[in-house]
């Protein structure tokens, strides 16, 4: 049996709307794999009971099927679904790991990369891939659609982060429905003013920088809105001396970059204790940017 652990992520980074993404160091699910003659999927773990087994509705089941792969696939899920951490794409790029090697594919992590977006297309509508690369390269990650598929650049980041999980649920659906479709170009300047500070900022791992470029003007206020107590943790966080925050994802996840990892304990603190002052339970991890999806043998 291969066992893949995938490591959780966080796409957009405020800036980056479907184009950015970051590995994390946890949470992570862990995949394995054993040849059969069809596919069949068990799901354990947090949040195992909303995620269903069938492998047409199963991220990784559309993976065996575009490695023509098919197994016996456990899933133990470390990562809560709809949480904005990148669950469904993290079983999906630790298949395709597991799977590649068990059936001795041969592709390498980029060009896992498309084959493990189409787990993303069954669940979200859309085969975008700013969770799947950074599950499966590790560090930074900006993903580029061409004509001919899409490009995968990544940094090997380095930066402590925090991420608070409050006990609500948005799904990547709803909250794609929210996005505008047109934005002023004043906002789109401002954007990739930020985008460009934040990209120079990962490949200096500097905090500074990283959390100057995560503001954005037209995707992030609108998703905000989705996540009761937002503005609040959002504050708590800055006060309590992150560089930068937003939403993680699609949401309710809300990430925060720190200076250093001291920092992360009074940071996740702040945003735990503006979630209890707004009704919410919530969960951190204290955490920092991590490498792609790891195999091991059994
Ligand atoms: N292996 C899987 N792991 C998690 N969710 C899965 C899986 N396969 C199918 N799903 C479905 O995908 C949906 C969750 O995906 P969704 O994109 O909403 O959230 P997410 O993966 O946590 O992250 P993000 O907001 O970061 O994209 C749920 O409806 C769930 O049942
Ligand atoms: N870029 C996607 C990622 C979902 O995690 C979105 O924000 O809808």
């Amino acid at each position: 049996m291969l066992t893949v652990r995938a490591p959780a992520t966080s796409a957009n980074l405020g800036s980056g709307f479907d184009v950015f993404g970051i590995a994390l160091g946890a949470p992570a699910d862990i995949v394995r794999v054993e040849r059969a003659p069809e596919t069949t999927i068990t799901v354990t773990g947090t949040g195992s009971e909303f995620i269903p087994e069938d492998p047409e509705k199963n991220t990784v089941g559309a993976v065996a099927d575009a490695l023509d792969a098919p197994a016996r696939i456990e899933i133990d899920k470390g990562i809560r679904p709809s949480s904005g951490l990148g669950s469904s794409a993290a079983s999906a790029a630790g298949a395709a790991v597991a799977l590649n090697e068990l059936y001795d594919r041969g592709y390498s992590r980029d060009e896992l990369v498309p084959i493990a977006a189409e787990g993303e297309a069954l669940v979200s509508g859309e085969a975008h891939a700013d969770n799947v690369a950074p599950s499966l390269l590790g560090g930074f990650t900006i993903v580029s659609n061409t004509d001919t598929g899409s490009n995968v650049t990544q940094v090997d980041a380095s930066l402590p982060l925090v991420v608070c999980l409050p006990e609500t649920t948005v799904s990547t659906r709803d909250a794609r429905d929210v996005v505008p479709d047109q934005a002023p170009l004043s906002d789109i300047v401002d954007t990739v003013s930020c985008a460009a500070t934040l990209a120079v900022g990962m490949a200096r791992n500097d905090p500074e920088l990283v959390g100057q470029g995560m503001t954005d003007e037209i995707v992030t206020p609108e998703r905000s809105a989705l996540i009761d107590g937002y503005e609040a943790v959002r504050e708590a966080a800055l006060d309590a001396g992150a560089t930068g925050v937003t939403v993680s994802g699609a949401g309710p996840g809300v990430l925060a970059v720190c200076r250093h990892d001291d920092q992360r304990g009074q940071v996740a603190s702040a945003m735990l204790d503006a979630f209890e002052a707004a009704g919410i339970e919530s969960r951190a991890y204290q955490t920092r940017v991590g490498a792609g999806a790891q195999l091991y043998r059994e």
